[in-house]
């Protein structure tokens, strides 16, 4: 069974999280995800967060914070998501790749349908205040 390491961000501003639509040709299509992709060899999940976010969302992050892991077994795939927290970044995100791109609130996140894997960290989310973002 092949094991996906991903490095996944939650970039954050005022209680507002950017989210963006899987294409529907991909593994776990057609529904919302927090933007990333696979850690490449010898890179680091920092340095796989730079470049997914960069190349997925344009954005260059500044400040980003470890905030869980997860393992999941979708039966044809398994993945292990290192998310991440982004503080602080430059630019203004957008699917740079033609994907469907929108700012939610943290409370309405949990109106949108997610891989499975997600359920966690949407939970996760909606239990904390980040009053300092
Ligand atoms: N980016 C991202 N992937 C997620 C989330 N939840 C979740 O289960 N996944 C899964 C779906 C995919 O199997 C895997 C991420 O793969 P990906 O397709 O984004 O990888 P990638 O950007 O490197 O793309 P590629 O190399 O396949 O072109 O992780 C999430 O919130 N964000
Ligand atoms: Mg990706």
């Amino acid at each position: 069974m092949k094991l996906v390491h991903v490095a996944v961000g939650v970039i954050l501003r005022e209680q507002q999280v950017f989210i963006t639509l899987r294409d529907a040709s991909l593994h776990q299509g057609g529904k919302w995800e927090f933007p990333g992709g696979k850690v490449e060899a010898g890179e680091t999940v920092t340095q796989a967060l730079i470049r997914e976010l960069q190349e997925e969302v344009d954005i260059q992050v500044k400040a980003s914070q470890p905030f869980m892991l997860i393992e999941h077994d979708y039966g044809d795939k398994q993945v292990k998501l290192d998310i991440h927290l982004v503080s602080d970044f430059n630019g203004e995100p957008h699917g740079r790749e033609g994907q469907q791109g929108k700012w939610v609130e943290l409370k309405m996140l949990s109106d949108y349908r997610f891989p499975d894997a997600n359920k966690a960290i949407v939970e996760k989310l909606q239990g904390e205040s980040f009053s300092n973002f």
